[in-house]
């Protein structure tokens, strides 16, 4: 029998083939009972809960102008917005988390008032839709941690994103949802009004914890919500089940060695924990708890800019059928994506489940607990060394000064590698005071005798825009170096100013690559950017100086 396309009847008939054109597909009644509550006028709106992969394609390429690549992956765009807009995001100051929070500049306070104000907003905003799309799923992947999210989109592409970035249930597990434990309410496509108190421009990104809410207006940017629910559990680990949430990658060794990546956005997370010889068990946001590490994620989130099928060929193929290319160009004939393109942004992108890297590992957890932790620093002024061995103290020294630079695009208004000081390199995500997570980490990492690294991503042999890039390859074998076991057993000199140990031999790296005062032609330049990059960190950490003991204080740069 030949497959027809029911047609959706919008009032009330029930459609005769595609059952994922039901006005309410996938809802139960209970379910029902629940959207009604929220305030959605289920008489309008056409609601799609876990809707299949391919009508979602087919409600993006019809409605919003998706189209296509030739390998199958859903190519959309996210419009003004195309990266995070830090300074926009608030959390609700409520009695429940207020002593919890770290408030400043990172953790706005908004009011419960402006919240409900910009909530009914996105409500009103998606009864206004034909098409409302629903997507449940669990973050978090160890049962006894994760919680189970709800997102409700206008756009089919931000469901889809959703459905790629969480853990999808099974049809059992989607049957007995029940009430979420957080609800993402996405109205990107919509405005905040400037003129409602506390909102400072048209995008707001809300989170409300006594609500367990969260509630996006004025930026259609993908990565708010993947971001959002990591700014959720950074909370909700620490806090209601004593576990450190980490901003890092995680992936295993064949003799079952995990080794976590920290990293600020596009520092190397995601490109160095795709590695053929271990299974990745995450690319971004992670949970160390007494059973181990577990992924918070079902997918991954990748830089497309320059990618390369010969360089990272474990990315390259996972976008495919189900994957969501944003912001990338592509050749009209061919409908190959074009990544050399940097017209709509440099923070092009690719969504996809984690299971299209052939070698992740399914359940995302592992029971071991972390042999080595390897901080992803990108220096822009291109004068720390390649790789050093961080003792205890430096460990904790490093975490929370988190200097590394923000790459561009990935923030509004961030042009070229811009040097800053990203506490527990993920800044914008922390919500507790950065010593408490400082304090979990240092207390795992000795418990398990965790071994340190800090890796420079960034710039070699001069600053950004003299030297270059420190090649993928060089890093590559830095990374099989700690995890083969040779690099902690090489031999080590002492970079003077930071007071870092560096390894003087790595098979397959030129050595003068290793130091940078001989990686630098120009001595004299060199000498003025450490001097001033030292500088910048005891200025940085004058802030955390009273929260740490003496020792992590002097295992600073020596001025
Ligand atoms: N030496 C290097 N190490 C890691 N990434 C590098 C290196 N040189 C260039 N890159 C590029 O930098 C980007 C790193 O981004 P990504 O891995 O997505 O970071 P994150 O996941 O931390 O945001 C990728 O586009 C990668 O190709
Ligand atoms: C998605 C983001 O993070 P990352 O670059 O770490 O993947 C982001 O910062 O918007
Ligand atoms: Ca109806
Ligand atoms: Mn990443």
């Amino acid at each position: 029998m030949p497959h027809r396309t029911a047609t959706p009847d919008r009032h009330g008939e029930e459609p005769t083939v595609d059952p994922s054109q039901h006005p309410t597909y996938g809802l139960l009644g209970k379910d029902l009972t629940m959207f009604s509550e929220a305030g959605f006028d289920m008489d309008k709106i056409h609601l799609k809960r876990n809707a299949p992969v391919a009508q979602l394609y087919e409600d993006a390429i019809k409605y919003e102008g998706a189209v296509i690549a030739a390998s199958g992956a859903l190519i959309n765009f996210s419009g003004k917005k195309t990266g995070r807009s830090p300074k926009d995001k608030r959390i609700v100051y409520e009695e429940t988390s207020k002593d919890d929070v770290w408030w400043g500049a990172i953790n706005i306070q908004m009011d419960e008032h402006t919240f409900e104000i910009n909530r009914e907003r996105a409500i009103d905003y998606l009864n206004t839709r034909d098409n409302v799309y629903v997507f449940d799923g669990f973050a978090g992947w160890d049962p006894k941690y994760r919680i189970k999210v709800r997102v409700i989109a206008s756009r089919a592409y931000h469901a889809l994103f959703m459905h790629n970035m969480l853990i999808r249930p099974t049809a059992k597990e989607l049957e007995d949802f029940g009430t979420p434990d957080f609800t993402i309410y996405n109205a990107g496509q919509f405005p905040a009004n400037r003129f409602t108190a506390g909102m400072t421009s048209q995008t707001s990104v809300e989170v409300n914890f006594k609500r367990r809410e969260m509630v996006i207006l004025g930026t259609e940017y993908a990565g708010e919500m993947k971001k959002g629910i990591f700014s959720v559990m950074h909370y909700l680990q620490p806090v209601k089940f004593g576990n450190l949430s980490l901003h890092s990658s995680a992936n295993q060794g064949p003799d079952g060695d995990v080794s976590l990546f920290f990293g600020l956005s596009g520092t190397g997370k995601t490109t160095l924990s795709a590695d053929p010889s271990r299974a990745l068990i995450g690319d971004d946001e992670h949970v160390w708890s007494d059973s181990g590490v577990f992924n918070i994620e079902g997918g991954c989130y990748a830089k497309c800019v320059g990618l390369d099928a010969e360089k990272e060929p474990a990315i390259f193929s996972a976008i495919r059928f189900g994957s969501i290319l944003e912001n990338v160009t592509y050749d009209y004939q061919t409908r190959e994506p074009n990544y050399e393109d940097t017209g709509i942004t440099e923070n092009t992108r690719c969504a996809y489940p984690i299971e299209y890297i052939e070698n992740a590992m399914i359940p995302c957890m592992s029971s071991a607990q972390p042999k080595n932790v390897i901080y992803l620093c990108c220096d822009a002024f291109g004068v720390l060394p390649p790789v050093s061995l961080l003792d205890a103290n430096q460990a904790q020294y490093w975490f929370l000064s988190g200097y590394t630079s923000k790459t561009p695009g990935t923030e509004d208004g961030i042009a070229e590698p811009t040097p800053t000081f990203s506490t527990c390199f993920g800044a914008p995500f922390i919500v507790l005071h950065p010593s408490r997570y400082a304090a979990m980490l240092g207390k795992k990492m000795s418990e398990q005798n965790t071994k340190c690294w800090l890796v420079n991503t960034g710039w070699v042999g001069g600053a950004f825009g003299v030297g270059k890039r420190c090649p993928l390859k060089y890093t590559r074998k830095i990374i099989d170096a700690i995890h083969d076991g040779s690099l902690a057993n090489a031999e080590y000199k002492t970079n003077p100013v930071f007071n870092l140990a560096m390894p003087t031999k790595i098979e397959g790296i030129p050595s003068e690559l290793l130091d940078p005062e001989q990686a630098w032609s120009d001595k004299a330049g060199y000498k003025a950017q450490v001097t001033k990059l030292a500088d910048m960190f005891t200025k940085a950490f004058e802030r955390y100086a009273n929260e740490c003991a003496p020792e992590v204080v002097a295992a600073g740069p020596r001025v």
